[in-house]
C-alpha cells in the first residue's frame, strides 16, 4: 500500500503552525530512536537508560531520557521560526526562543516524555505537544502569556513509542495518524478522520487510589465492577498502563473511557495529571475525534491555567460513557464541590 507523508499533510496546513509541528515531529523522530534502542541508546559510553538521581520540578524522580527528551524538543524548537517560545514538564519555566522577537507567532507546550516510570520495563512511553498562539507577537513570552485555556490550542498531538511508532495530530480539522518508517525516518500517513466510538465497555482507572476517590467515580467504576449483576446489566474490561499516552492512542483506535480523577490522595493537588501538557492537548484530540473530555465538573478545555504545572482532574474517552459520569456528578445526592475551578461549568451551560 502506498502512503503519502508528514510533509504531503502539512503543506495544506497554515504554514507557520506546519512549521511547529514539522519540528515537533522531528524531535519525536530521536526520542523514538532512543527509545527502541533501549539500554544501548546513548554515545561514548553514556547511556541514556536509567535513573538521573534527580528530582524534577514535579518532585519526581527524572529519568536519563526524560532529559534527553527534553533536550530533543528544546533543539529542535530553538531552529523553528514560528515558535516564540516554550515550557516542558521538565522545567520550572519557559524558555525564550531567539525568534520570539521577530517570527514566533506560537507557543509550545510540551510533555517530553510521558510514562517515563515504565521506561526500565520496555513499557510504552510517549511525547504529548500543544500549539497555542503567542497574543503578544514580538514581546518576549513570560509565564502569563502561557496561561490560555486549551479551547484556545491551534494543534495538539502526541507521538507513542510503541511496536510502531505512531505521531496523531490534529489542527482542528479531525485527527491524523502517521506511523514511522524507522528505515528511512520519514512519517507516513497512515490514517485521516479518526473517530472514537461512542460507546464502549473499557474503563482504565488507577485502581489502587480508590478510598480517595469522589463519590461518583465510586460510583461509576462499582457499577462496571459489578458487570451483568449490576445496574449497566453488562460486563465491562479495565486497562491501565500507566502512560497516559498509551492509554488515549488505545481508546482512539477502539474506544474506551480513562480516568485520573481529582482524589484526597495528596489533598493540595486536584489530580494527578498536568493541565497544560497533558491534560489540554489530550482534551483537545478527543474532541476532534468526537470524544469528550472533562474534569467531571467541567470541560478540560474550558479550564484557565494559574500555573503552567497545574494538576488537573481528568475523565476523557467515548462519550457515552463519559456523559454518564458526568451525569453522576450532577447528581445532589454525590455532594461534590461544583466551585472547583474558574470558568464555565457543566452545570450551568449545556455542551453539543
Ligand atoms: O500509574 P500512576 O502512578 O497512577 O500514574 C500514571 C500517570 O502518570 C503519568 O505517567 C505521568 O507522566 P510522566 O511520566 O510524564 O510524569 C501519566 O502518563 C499516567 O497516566
Ligand atoms: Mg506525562
Ligand atoms: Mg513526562
Amino acid at each position: 500500500m502506498n502512503h503519502t507523508d508528514l510533509e504531503a499533510w502539512l503543506a495544506a496546513q497554515q504554514p507557520a503552525v506546519a512549521d511547529a509541528l514539522r519540528h515537533l515531529a522531528q524531535a519525536c523522530v530521536k526520542i523514538s530512536r532512543a527509545c527502541s534502542r533501549g539500554a544501548i541508546a546513548g554515545e561514548g559510553g553514556q547511556s541514556t537508560h536509567g535513573a538521573v538521581g534527580e528530582v524534577n520540578v514535579q518532585g519526581e524522580n527524572q529519568q536519563k531520557l526524560d532529559v534527553y527528551s527534553d533536550e530533543c524538543m528544546a533543539e529542535a524548537l530553538a531552529q523553528c521560526s514560528s515558535v516564540a517560545g516554550w515550557a516542558s514538564e521538565e522545567l520550572e519555566h519557559p524558555t525564550v526562543s531567539p525568534n520570539h522577537a521577530t517570527t514566533g507567532r506560537y507557543l509550545a507546550v510540551f510533555d517530553p516524555l510521558d510514562g517515563s516510570s515504565n521506561i526500565d520495563a520496555n513499557i510504552s512511553v510517549g511525547t504529548i505537544f500543544s500549539v497555542l498562539p503567542h497574543l503578544f507577537p514580538g514581546a518576549e513570552p513570560t509565564e502569563a502569556a502561557f496561561m490560555q485555556p486549551g479551547r484556545r490550542q491551534v494543534a495538539a498531538g502526541y507521538a507513542l513509542y510503541g511496536p510502531a511508532t505512531v505521531l496523531v495530530l490534529s489542527t482542528g480539522n479531525g485527527i491524523e495518524f502517521f506511523t514511522l518508517d524507522p528505515v528511512s525516518s520519514n512519517w507516513l500517513h497512515t490514517r485521516s478522520g479518526v473517530q472514537i466510538r461512542t460507546t464502549t465497555s473499557e474503563f482504565a482507572i488507577n485502581a489502587s487510589n480508590q478510598r480517595f476517590w469522589e463519590k461518583p467515580i465510586q460510583r461509576y467504576v462499582s457499577e462496571c465492577v459489578a458487570g451483568d449483576t449490576g445496574p449497566r446489566a453488562r460486563n465491562f474490561n479495565m486497562r491501565w498502563v500507566a502512560s497516559m499516552v498509551a492509554e488515549v492512542h488505545r481508546i482512539m483506535t477502539r474506544g474506551g473511557v480513562f480516568l485520573y480523577p481529582r482524589d484526597t490522595k495528596e489533598p493540595r493537588k486536584p489530580g494527578r495529571l498536568r493541565l497544560m501538557y497533558e491534560a489540554s492537548p489530550m482534551a483537545y484530540l478527543m474532541e476532534q475525534a468526537g470524544a469528550k473530555a472533562v474534569t467531571g465538573t467541567m470541560d478540560l478545555l474550558d479550564v484557565v491555567p494559574d500555573t503552567l504545572h497545574q494538576r488537573v482532574p481528568v475523565i476523557i474517552g467515548s462519550s457515552d460513557e463519559v456523559e454518564r459520569i458526568i451525569g453522576y456528578y450532577v447528581d445532589p445526592n454525590e455532594n461534590v464541590s461544583h466551585q472547583l475551578f474558574r470558568h464555565r461549568s457543566l452545570f450551568v451551560q449545556s455542551h453539543p
